[in-house]
C-alpha cells in the first residue's frame, strides 16, 4: 500500500475518469476532487477559456502545479485530466502520492464518447476521431508507467467499474 490513501485515476478523455472517480469517491467516503474543475475553480474560467487565453502550454503549467499540491493530500480520489501524464514531475507526483489506476478504452470508444463535446479544446478539429487515435498512440505508454493498475474500462456501466475499483482497493488495503 501506498503511504497515502489516495487514488488517482488516469487515462484519456471520455475514459470516464470524472463519471467513476465521483461515484466511487462517494462509496469509498474519499473526497472527490476533478482536477479541471479544481483549475477551474481557482482561475474562476472555463478549461476552453484557458486554453483560448493562455494555449496549451498555459494550461499545462497550472495542471502540473494543480497535480503537485493536490498529490500532497490524503483521502482523495483525483480525476485527472487526460494529458496530466505528459509531464514527467506530474508522473512522479502521482506514483509517490496514491494508487494509480489506468482507466483504458479504446480509441473508438474515447471518440464516441466524446463526439460533439464543445468543452475539451484538443478536439475541436476536423477529424476528431484520428485525434483521438493519435493522442492515445502517443499516451497509452505514459499511462501504463504510471499506472499501479489498469481497468479495462471500455464496456460495462459507470457503475460496474466504480464496484470493480472498489473491490480492488479494499483488498489491497486489506493485504
Ligand atoms: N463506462 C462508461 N460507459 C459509457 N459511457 C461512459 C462510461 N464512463 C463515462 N461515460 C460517458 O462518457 C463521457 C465522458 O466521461 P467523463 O467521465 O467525462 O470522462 P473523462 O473525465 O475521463 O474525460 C460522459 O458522457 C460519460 O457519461
Ligand atoms: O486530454 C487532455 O489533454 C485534456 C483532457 C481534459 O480532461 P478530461 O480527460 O477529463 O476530458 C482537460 O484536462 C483538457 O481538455 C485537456
Ligand atoms: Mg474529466
Amino acid at each position: 500500500m501506498e503511504h497515502s490513501d489516495n487514488i488517482f485515476l488516469v487515462g484519456m478523455m471520455g475514459a470516464g475518469k470524472t463519471t467513476v472517480g465521483r461515484q466511487l469517491a462517494r462509496r469509498l467516503h474519499k473526497r472527490f476532487v476533478d482536477c479541471d474543475h479544481e483549475i477551474e475553480a481557482r482561475t474562476g474560467v472555463s478549461i476552453p477559456t484557458i486554453f483560448e487565453i493562455e494555449g496549451e502550454a498555459g494550461f499545462r503549467r497550472r495542471e502540473a502545479a494543480t497535480i503537485e499540491a493536490l498529490a500532497q493530500e490524503s483521502g482523495l480520489v483525483l480525476a485527472t485530466g487526460g494529458g496530466a501524464v505528459l509531464d514527467p514531475a506530474s508522473r512522479a507526483h502521482l506514483k509517490s502520492g496514491g494508487w494509480v489506476v489506468y482507466l483504458d478504452v479504446p480509441p473508438d470508444v474515447l471518440w464516441a464518447r466524446t463526439r460533439g463535446d464543445r468543452n475539451r479544446p484538443l478536439l475541436q478539429v476536423a477529424d476528431p476521431r484520428a485525434r483521438v487515435r493519435e493522442l492515445h498512440g502517443l499516451r497509452d505508454p505514459l499511462y501504463r508507467e504510471v499506472a499501479d493498475y489498469i481497468a479495462e474500462s471500455g464496456q460495462g456501466s459507470p457503475l460496474s467499474i466504480v464496484r470493480k475499483l472498489e473491490r480492488e482497493y479494499l483488498n489491497r488495503c486489506a493485504a
